[in-house]
């Protein structure tokens, strides 16, 4: 099927980068959020990002000026449901994913394909309480979009080949390149990723290191481009429990156990990057670590 349209709900950081490369990429977008002020903010961000991609000469301006003409915002939710494909960019909790699956399939046209973007909810699952589980994937891109080569494409036990096939041909139409992965607690990225950052909160919790430290160690010896403190604090912190919960609750296996640090900076509201505090405090000029 050919996808010309594109619907993405939710606004946050992997919400308006995936309306981003899409727009630019030549598919009409319609960005759906519960907060206007969301909205506002990705509308805006994304208008900086593509500024910065014509002024380090990656696109040119003409390019840039059709993207921002492609994107369309709206608080309802009906407004994204006759749209090709359906990208679901909420927040990481089962409830949230499932009302919104729910509140807009009444509304759907027949020939639309729903994805979620979850770093770890099952698909499957998501899928059956929708009316077309088979028209139904899990569309999971890196952050941030606009830099990130990799998409995993991952298939609900139902989801058939013609699904499959059209998702992929618009990861190919991005430029990016697709990963397929089973559906199983967080795929593939994140379950090997997650514990990794989930083992840092742990080395901090025991006083193994601090925060400069641990960071500057993957840095420095083993060549990550950002340190896995840092890395949880850009993903979001809640997200990274969430994905751990996930793990936890789906694999059963104590060694997927969260951090309890992790949970506390949750509980404080210190969400990372997206808060403005997690392991380090982003309120001035140079981020301050926390620990
Ligand atoms: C949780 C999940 O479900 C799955 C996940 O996404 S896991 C997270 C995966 N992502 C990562 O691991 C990211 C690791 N970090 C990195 O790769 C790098 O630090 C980085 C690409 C983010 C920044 O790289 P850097 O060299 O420090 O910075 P910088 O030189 O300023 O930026 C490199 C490019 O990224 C762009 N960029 C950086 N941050 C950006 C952002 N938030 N949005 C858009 N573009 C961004 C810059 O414009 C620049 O683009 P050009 O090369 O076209 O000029
Ligand atoms: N952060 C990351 O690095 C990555 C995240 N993901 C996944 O992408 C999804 C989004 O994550 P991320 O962008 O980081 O999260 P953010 O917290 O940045 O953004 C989530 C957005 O969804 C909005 N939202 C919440 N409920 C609804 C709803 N019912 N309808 C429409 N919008 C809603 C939130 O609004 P409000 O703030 O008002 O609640 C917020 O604007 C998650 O599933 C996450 O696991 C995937 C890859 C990487």
């Amino acid at each position: 099927m050919e996808i010309k349209s594109v619907g993405v709900v939710g606004a946050g950081q992997m919400g308006n980068g995936i309306a981003h490369v899409m727009a630019l990429a030549g598919y009409d977008v319609r960005l759906n959020d519960i907060s206007k002020d969301a909205l506002d903010s990705a509308v805006a961000l994304i208008q900086k990002n593509l500024d910065r991609q014509v002024s380090r000469g990656k696109i040119e301006e003409g390019a840039r000026d059709a993207a921002m003409a492609r994107i369309q915002t709206t608080l309802d939710l009906g407004d994204i449901a006759g749209t090709d494909l359906v990208i679901e960019a909420a927040t990481e909790r089962e409830e949230v994913k499932h009302k919104i699956f729910e509140a807009i399939v009444p509304n759907l046209a027949d020939h639309t394909i729903l994805t979620s973007n979850t770093s770890s909810i099952s698909i499957t699952r998501l899928a059956s309480r929708t009316d077309r589980p088979e028209k139904f994937m899990g569309f999971h891109f890196m952050n941030p979009v606009p830099v990130m080569q990799l998409v995993e494409l991952i298939r609900g036990i139902a989801t058939d080949q013609d699904t499959y096939q059209s998702c992929l041909g618009v990861v190919e139409s991005l430029g990016k390149t697709a990963a397929s992965a089973e559906d199983f607690p967080a795929f593939i990225v994140n379950r090997i990723l997650m514990p990794m950052i989930n083992e840092a909160v742990y080395t901090l919790y025991e006083g193994v290191g601090n925060v400069n430290s641990i960071d500057q160690s993957m840095k420095l010896g083993a060549n990550h481009p950002m340190g896995p403190l840092e890395l949880a604090d850009f993903i979001g912190l809640d997200t990274c429990l969430a994905i751990m919960n996930v793990l936890h609750d789906g694999l059963a296996d104590t060694k997927y156990r969260p951090c309890p640090l992790l949970t506390k900076y949750v509980e404080a509201g210190w969400l990372g990057r997206k808060t403005q505090r997690g392991f380090y405090d982003y309120r001035g000029e140079t981020p301050v670590p926390t620990r």
